[in-house]
């Protein structure tokens, strides 16, 4: 597929502090792209530059082979991370008025609208003023203005915040089939079990630096190693001395054994010592949101491996 946006070696810095350095990644036609990381991580920072509201330092945006002030921002749905539009207006205006910023035919933005309402629930609140609505019908939509002019990308910062469950559901089958239908899309956010369940790929950042860049099942491959959870009361030295463990957790008579990476379960498991005392026994994956809040607090799961900064 087609390469629409192109981010290459991204640096800023406010004052004297780096905010993000040396970001690269690409999105391409069709694409869901994630930029995941902790709060302060750099992904607003990340957004806003490459969308031009902010003049990074260093590097290069591309939309195909635009760059800069070349880039034709008409083609480009952004929907930002701080929510808000003009309170006293009707929904359908502000959502012509969107469409004609990017120079958008208006009958077929009406139509678009009309459309979109009806999809999210919002029928017959096109001459609604948006004080009206509630936050989540405000986000909506805002989200319906960030696409009515059908963009070629589309970028949105934190699309689930402030979501309840359904409306969450609802933003994530559109994203889905926005994809489906060509567009490339990046969006944000530090929920790693949307992201898992929505994204082709994903780059997580921390402290302004690439942490893990690679599509969904490379990352777990690469990181998502076994555990073991073992119910018993267990001697935590012996458990720490069995081969291939790397860490070990434990909670009351639950011990979770984090293992390595190359581990082959079968022949582990017919290793573990006579006198273990188990109750249950469990072999899990860690989960993508485990080595995310991991990295944001600083632990590593995969001591021996490290988290590497090369996944792709
Ligand atoms: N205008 C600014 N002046 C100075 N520092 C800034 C400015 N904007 C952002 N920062 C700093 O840059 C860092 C990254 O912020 P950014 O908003 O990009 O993070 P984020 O990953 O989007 O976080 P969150 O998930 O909390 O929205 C933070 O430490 C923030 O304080």
């Amino acid at each position: 597929m087609e390469t629409v946006l192109t981010v290459d070696r991204l640096g800023k810095s406010f004052k004297d502090t780096r905010i993000i350095r040396d970001i690269s990644f690409h999105v391409k036609k069709g694409e869901i792209m994630a930029i995941l990381g902790p709060n302060g991580a750099g992904k607003t920072t990340t957004i806003r530059s490459i969308m031009g509201i902010m003049y990074p330092d260093e590097g290069s945006v591309e939309f195909h082979n635009h760059t800069s002030k070349e880039i034709p921002r008409h083609k480009i749905g952004y929907l930002p991370e701080e929510r808000g539009l003009y309170k006293n207006v009707k929904v359908m205006d502000i959502l012509l008025y969107f469409a004609e910023l990017k120079d958008y035919p208006l009958k077929k933005a009406k139509q678009r609208a009309l459309e979109y309402l009806k999809k999210f629930g919002l029928e017959g609140k096109d001459q609604v003023s948006i004080e009206e609505l509630s936050k989540g019908m405000g986000q909506k939509v805002q989200f319906i203005a960030s696409i009515i002019h059908e963009p070629e990308l589309l970028i949105l910062d934190e699309p689930f915040s402030g979501l309840d469950p359904v409306s969450q559901e609802v933003f994530k089958d559109e994203i889905k089939e926005l994809a489906q239908n060509g567009t490339a899309i990046l969006l944000s956010s530090h929920q790693m079990n949307l992201v898992e369940q929505l994204c082709d790929r994903l780059f997580l950042i921390h402290r302004g630096q690439k942490i893990i860049y690679g599509t969904i099942d490379e990352v777990k491959k690469e990181y998502a190693n076994f555990k073991c959870t073992i119910l018993g009361s267990h001697n935590r030295e012996e458990l720490e001395g069995m081969t291939q463990v790397q860490r070990v957790e434990q909670n009351d008579n639950v011990s979770t054994l984090y293992l390595a990476q190359n581990v082959h379960i079968p022949t582990w498991l017919k290793q573990l010592p006579d006198n273990l005392e188990i109750q249950e026994l469990r072999i899990d994956r860690v989960s993508l949101h485990e080595i995310f809040v991991d990295i944001a607090t600083g632990k590593n799961l995969m001591e021996e491996g490290g988290i590497s900064s090369d996944a792709e």
